[in-house]
């Protein structure tokens, strides 16, 4: 069906583990899709949209987010079909829309949604998986049904193949793994746009998932909902990737000491996969604020001058198996300073060593 005056909008899904550069890629397309322009809806895990901020800049009224939980648990896709809608209409002048999913959701409950759509002005464009290259093992290794993931990918980007060492090895196996999908070495999400936006008409790949996943949910989950309550919605998402994750979500409007925040991170739990978010240290770097990433051991901040009018928050999210999540909001809430009116010079010391470039880099 195609839309009068025009061709229908690909929807492309944008997905992969925590932490493996969804986001990095999604703002490396935004830069780089020459006239194209994309429509991007996000979905964060987290209570606090650190995803949507970190594109929103680029994008400005063409993001749309999707708050806290994953969207592959959404009863159906009227939601999403909104936001398609908003993104879909001539004026907006959107030539692709790109879902980041969350690092923990479904892709094929994703797709699903997309192609259960009836907004005739938008077409399913495919799924994208993006792979961390130096996690890939230990990943695979947790979460087995990433396998099935990348079989019903259209195409896999391979990230981060500066961090593996063995990244010929990763890239032999991703490809043993996948069914019809090309599959691609990238540093920091660089790939082709046209790796993503010139697909194959969905006809073809709605052959990729079987009939069981297109359908499962069809029937009105929003019954078991009603009569079994929140234990059975548990029940129904135990096989999802995110069952067993926690998050905490913690923002402060005080700056956070660098001292504390450091020994905090140094120190963090092995569950506690994936921090992001943004650090306020006040006095001790007013001009920036510092972007903070860690995935699985890996950590580092990235300074970045303050968007103007922004307000000084810290807002950050945790996600990971296993955690105590009382705890550790009450030790972020320990690393708020105490409001010395001067920043020591060696305050920040702790900090640069997980900047890249700023001194060795112990991190990498
Ligand atoms: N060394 C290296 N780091 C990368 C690369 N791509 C992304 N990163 C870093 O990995 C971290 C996570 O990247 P994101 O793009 O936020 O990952 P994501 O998949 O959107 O994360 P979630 O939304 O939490 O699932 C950030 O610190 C990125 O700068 C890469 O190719 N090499």
């Amino acid at each position: 069906m195609v839309r009068s005056g025009g061709r229908q909008i690909p929807v492309v899904v944008l997905a992969g583990f925590l932490g493996s550069g969804k986001t990095t890629l999604l703002n490396h397309l935004l830069h780089r899709s020459g006239g194209s322009r994309i429509g991007a809806v996000v979905n964060d895990f987290g209570a606090i949209e650190i995803d949507a901020m970190a594109v929103a800049g680029a994008l400005g009224d063409s993001t749309v987010s999707l708050g806290n939980g994953c969207l592959c648990c959404a009863v159906d896709s009227s939601e999403l079909d909104v936001y398609l809608e908003r993104l879909a209409r001539p004026e907006a002048r959107i030539d692709v829309v790109v879902i980041e999913a969350s690092g923990l959701a479904e892709p094929q409950e994703l797709v699903r949604m997309v192609l259960a759509s009836e907004h005739p002005g938008i077409v399913y464009g495919g799924l994208v998986e993006v792979v961390d290259a130096a996690e890939f093992d230990d990943t695979r290794a947790r979460h087995p049904e990433i396998d099935r993931h990348l079989a019903l990918a259209d195409l896999v980007v391979v990230n981060k193949v500066d961090r593996a060492p063995d990244a010929g090895r990763v890239l032999g196996l991703v490809r043993s793994l996948v069914d019809r999908a090309a599959v691609v070495p990238a540093t920091h999400g660089r790939v082709d746009p046209e790796f993503l936006f010139d697909c194959r008409p969905a006809e073809e790949r709605v052959g990729q998932l079987s009939f069981d996943d297109l359908h499962h949910g069809e029937h009105d989950d929003r019954d078991d909902h009603g009569e079994h309550g929140e234990h059975d919605d548990r029940d129904e998402h135990a096989g999802h990737l995110h069952a067993g994750y926690d998050s905490v979500s913690f923002a402060s409007g005080r700056p956070l000491d660098p001292r504390r925040l450091v020994r905090f991170l140094d120190s963090r739990p092995e569950g506690l996969y994936r921090i992001k978010g943004y650090v306020d240290f006040g006095p001790y770097d007013a001009g920036n604020r510092y972007a903070v990433h860690a995935v699985g051991r890996f950590l580092r901040f990235y300074p970045e001058p303050w968007p103007a009018g922004a307000e000084r928050l810290t807002q950050l999210v945790l996600i990971g198996t296993d955690l105590d999540t009382a705890a550790l909001g009450a030790e972020l809430e320990a690393c708020v300073s105490d409001g010395a009116p001067h920043a020591d010079e060696q305050g920040m010391w702790g900090v640069l060593r997980y900047v890249q470039g700023a001194a060795e880099d112990p991190a990498a």
